[in-house]
C-alpha cells in the first residue's frame, strides 16, 4: 500500500516509471536515471551502486525519497543484485537528511504523505535482503546518517568536514523512536543517549571510535573499500546471512510497522506546532546566513 502511495507521488511528480526501470536495469553499462537516483549496475558481480543526485545537498525531498524507494524495490526484486553501495554523486555531501522545506509551511496531508515516504525508505533499507554498504563521501547529518545506519556496513571518507550523526535536537526537533532504535542497535544505549541529547555530529575519527562507522579511509578509496567489503560479505551463503539479518533487525522494524499510522499522526501534530515551525524556519535562515 505504501508503494502504491509512493508510485502515486512519483507519477504526480512527473517521473516516468519506464525511465526509472531503465535506470535500474541489469545491463553492465552505466545508466543514468533522468532524475535524482543514478544506478551503476555490475550484473556480473551482482552489485549495483546507487548514487544520490539531488543537488545541491541530496536532501530527502518527497520526489527523491520516492525514486529511491522504487529503485531499491526494483533491485530487491531483480535477483541479479545481491549487494548495493549507497553513495553520493556529489562528493562533499552524502545527504543533508530530510528536506527542511518538506516539513515547513505545508499542510497536514503533505506532512503525512512525506512522513510515510520517510518510513518506507527506512523499512526498505533496514530489512533489505541485499547487502547494503554506505560509501559516505560527504557530510551526513540526521536523515542522511539514518540511511547509512540502516546499511550493513559504513565506510567514511577521512575528511574532517564529513561529519555524521543525528543532530535533530540542534534543530529543536526530536528524532523519532525508530531513528533512536537504529542508532542504539549500532552504537549501544549510552553512546546513543549522549549523541541524541546533544545532537552530536561526529568527525571521522570520533565516528569510528563510537561505532557510527566501521571504517575510515582516504577519500579516493571509499568506493573501492565498499566494493571489497561487499565482496567479502557475498561469500557468505545468502539464505543464512539474510535470516540472520532478519533475526537481528525484525523486532525493530515490527515496532514501527505495528504503530505506523500513530507515528504518522505524531509527526504531523508535532511538525505542525507553531513553535516547531518557527524553529525550522530559523534553522533554514541560519543556513542561508552562513553563506553571507
Ligand atoms: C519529529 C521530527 C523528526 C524529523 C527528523 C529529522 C531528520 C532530518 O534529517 S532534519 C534535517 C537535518 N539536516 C541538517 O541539519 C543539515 C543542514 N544542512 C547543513 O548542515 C549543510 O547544508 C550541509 C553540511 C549539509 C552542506 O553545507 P554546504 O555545502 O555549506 O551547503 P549549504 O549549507 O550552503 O546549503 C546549500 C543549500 O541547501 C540548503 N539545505 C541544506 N540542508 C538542507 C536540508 N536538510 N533541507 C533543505 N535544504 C537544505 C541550504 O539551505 C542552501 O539553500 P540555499 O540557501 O537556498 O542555497
Amino acid at each position: 500500500m505504501a508503494l502504491v502511495a509512493a508510485r502515486g507521488t512519483l507519477l504526480r511528480a512527473g517521473v516516468r516509471l519506464g525511465t526509472e526501470a531503465a535506470a535500474c536495469g541489469r545491463n553492465g553499462t552505466r545508466r543514468s536515471a533522468s532524475h535524482r537516483v543514478l544506478v551503476e549496475p555490475d550484473a556480473a558481480a551482482g552489485i549495483a551502486t546507487i548514487k544520490f543526485k539531488n543537488p545541491p545537498v541530496n536532501s530527502l525531498t518527497l520526489e527523491f525519497l520516492t525514486e529511491l524507494i522504487i529503485c531499491l524495490e526494483k533491485l530487491e526484486n531483480d535477483k541479479t543484485f545481491r549487494g548495493v553501495i549507497l553513495t553520493s554523486n556529489s562528493p562533499g555531501i552524502f545527504s543533508a537528511g530530510l528536506d527542511l522545506r518538506e516539513m515547513c509551511g505545508k499542510n497536514p496531508a503533505h506532512y503525512a504523505e512525506y512522513w510515510r515516504a520517510v518510513q518506507e525508505l527506512w523499512l526498505k533499507l533496514y530489512v533489505s535482503n541485499m547487502i547494503l554498504v554506505a560509501a559516505i563521501n560527504g557530510a551526513s547529518p540526521a536523515g542522511g546518517c539514518l540511511m547509512s545506519l540502516s546499511c550493513d556496513y559504513r565506510v567514511l571518507a577521512d575528511n574532517p568536514r564529513y561529519k555524521v550523526g543525528l543532530n535533530e535536537t540542534l534543530l529543536g526537533i526530536v528524532a523519532p523512536f525508530w531513528f533512536r532504535d537504529t542508532l542504539v542497535n549500532t552504537i549501544g544505549h549510552r553512546a546513543s543517549e549522549r549523541a541524541l541529547q546533544l545532537g552530536l555530529l561526529f568527525p571521522p575519527a570520533e565516528a569510528l571510535q563510537v561505532g557510527m562507522v566501521d571504517q575510515v579511509v582516504p577519500e579516493d578509496q571509499v568506493h573501492s573499500t565498499a566494493l571489497s567489503v561487499i565482496t567479502q560479505w557475498l561469500a557468505i551463503p545468502d539464505h543464512a546471512r539474510q535470516l540472520t539479518k532478519s533475526m537481528m533487525r525484525k523486532a525493530t522494524t515490527d515496532n514501527l510497522i505495528k504503530q505506523r499510522e500513530a507515528d504518522i499522526q505524531n509527526f504531523v501534530s508535532f511538525i505542525s506546532r507553531d513553535s516547531i515551525q518557527k524553529s525550522l524556519q530559523m534553522y533554514i535562515e541560519k543556513l542561508k546566513q552562513k553563506k553571507s
